[in-house]
């Protein structure tokens, strides 16, 4: 589906409800699946969610998860942890070029049997279900924290719990942290000091519910929205000001593009500020990656000069987000230079305008570059990519006065 996205009202104002974010989502279906029976309210529409729920209840031998990495490496270690089960854990062809060696060779180390179906280090993997009983464990953490929770998670199933030494650079930081937030609320003790982390062994939860936040990264889309316009008064729900999503460093990035954030009761609110634009910004994103393409297309749509470092990970994500961005924001006129961890645009103001976007099956890369109709008229290529994470995107827009056509 290619979607025609317009907007000439440079005032915005509106009333977003966010469903619940899907990296807490996708770590309470899990641990709901290991420990206990406890409910789980505000949970993720994403597809991501939608998959990993089916993939616990399924009793197939395959298990397909399409396009979710948090899927993908949890379940991984689940099956792997899963006396008896065999699985053939599998996604989509991008998936398959996802690493997933790291965590493959850390659950063998713990005794796990995973063999690889087609490439070595990637899916489809076939999974003998086994009890792992070693307790200890290293791994390099500067390519995907996902195997770090992954192990973390599973490991409070494990009979004496696990340690896991962290090697090198430790990358999204936050991850872990929200990892370890959700096992303390369940009343599993951890730590994690300098580059060590232990979980101690769980016992069955006697929570009998938990509450998602709504997703950050989703919110980000109408901080680039409220940094565009003129004037925008947009309330967001359900957020709170004590976050465990690192993606809620939004609310201090976007102040320097012009954006204030109030925490309401259980929302916020976004006002575009009567202030000078910086001529130049500059923002480590190693700990929230996936604020990177919204930040990037802001940027350009304000005219603003931005370095943006710490994005390592991006070229291993839904596609090589660095190589996307390049190309498209270049198609709408953009300096951009990237290398394979930093991303460096000019500041320019000459738009091209029906510039049809390409999303590489990367829902960020469609809602990233939503916010720009607001500059120019835009097309998009394969626009349900959304669904991935925010099925209800393309609704909230219009919500906000876009006119959203099928071409
Ligand atoms: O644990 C998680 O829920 C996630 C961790 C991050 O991945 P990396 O740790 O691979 O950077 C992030 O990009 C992803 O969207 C969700
Ligand atoms: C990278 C992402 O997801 P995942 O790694 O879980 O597929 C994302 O949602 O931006």
């Amino acid at each position: 589906m290619i979607l025609l996205l317009e907007q000439k009202e440079p005032k915005l104002s509106g009333d977003i409800k966010i469903t619940g974010s899907k990296s807490e989502s996708n770590r309470l279906l899990l641990l709901q699946a290991l420990f206990g029976n406890f409910k789980i309210k505000n949970l993720s529409n994403s597809n991501d969610s939608e998959v990993m729920q089916k993939a616990l209840a399924s009793k197939e031998k395959t298990v397909d998860i399409h396009h979710a990495g948090t899927a993908m490496r949890f379940l991984t270690a689940y099956f792997a942890a899963f006396e008896g089960r065999e699985t053939i854990l599998t996604g989509s062809s991008r998936m398959q070029e996802r690493p997933i060696k790291l965590l493959v060779d850390a659950l063998r180390d713990l005794g796990a049997d995973i063999t690889y179906l087609k490439n070595e280090g990637y899916a489809p993997l076939y999974i003998k279900g086994k009890k792992l009983e070693k307790n200890k464990v290293s791994l390099a953490a500067n390519v995907s924290s996902q195997y770090i929770s992954a192990l973390m998670m599973v490991g409070a199933s494990m009979p004496n719990g696990l340690e896991i030494e962290l090697l090198g650079q430790i990358t999204s930081v936050p991850y872990i942290e929200m990892t370890r937030s959700l096992l303390t609320q369940l009343g599993i003790e951890s730590s994690f000091k300098g580059q060590l982390i232990k979980i101690a062994p769980a016992g069955k939860s006697t929570i009998p519910e938990m509450t998602v936040e709504s997703d950050w990264s989703s919110a980000s889309y109408f901080y680039s929205l409220a940094a565009l316009c003129d004037s925008a008064k947009l309330k967001i729900s359900s957020y709170k000001e004590n976050s465990l999503q690192g993606d809620s460093v939004l609310a201090e990035l976007y102040t320097k593009l012009g954006v204030k954030t109030t925490f309401l009761e259980n929302a916020v609110l976004l006002e575009k500020e009567n202030k000078p634009k910086p001529q130049r910004v500059a923002f480590d994103l190693a700990n929230s990656p996936d604020i990177a393409q919204t930040i990037a297309v802001t940027c350009y749509g304000m005219g603003v000069a931005c370095d943006l470092t710490g994005l390592h990970t991006l070229k291993i994500k839904e596609t090589d987000r660095l190589e996307a961005l390049k190309a498209e924001l270049s198609k709408l006129g953009a300096n951009i230079s990237v290398t394979d961890k930093s991303l460096h645009l000019e500041g320019v103001t000459n738009f091209q305008s029906e510039v049809t976007i390409k999303t590489y099956q990367d829902h960020r890369m469609a809602m990233a570059f939503a916010p720009f109709a607001l500059r120019a008229p835009i097309l998009f290529e394969d626009a349900e990519v959304v669904n991935k994470s925010y099925p209800d995107f393309w609704n909230d827009f219009k919500t906000l006065g876009f006119k959203i056509k099928e071409v």
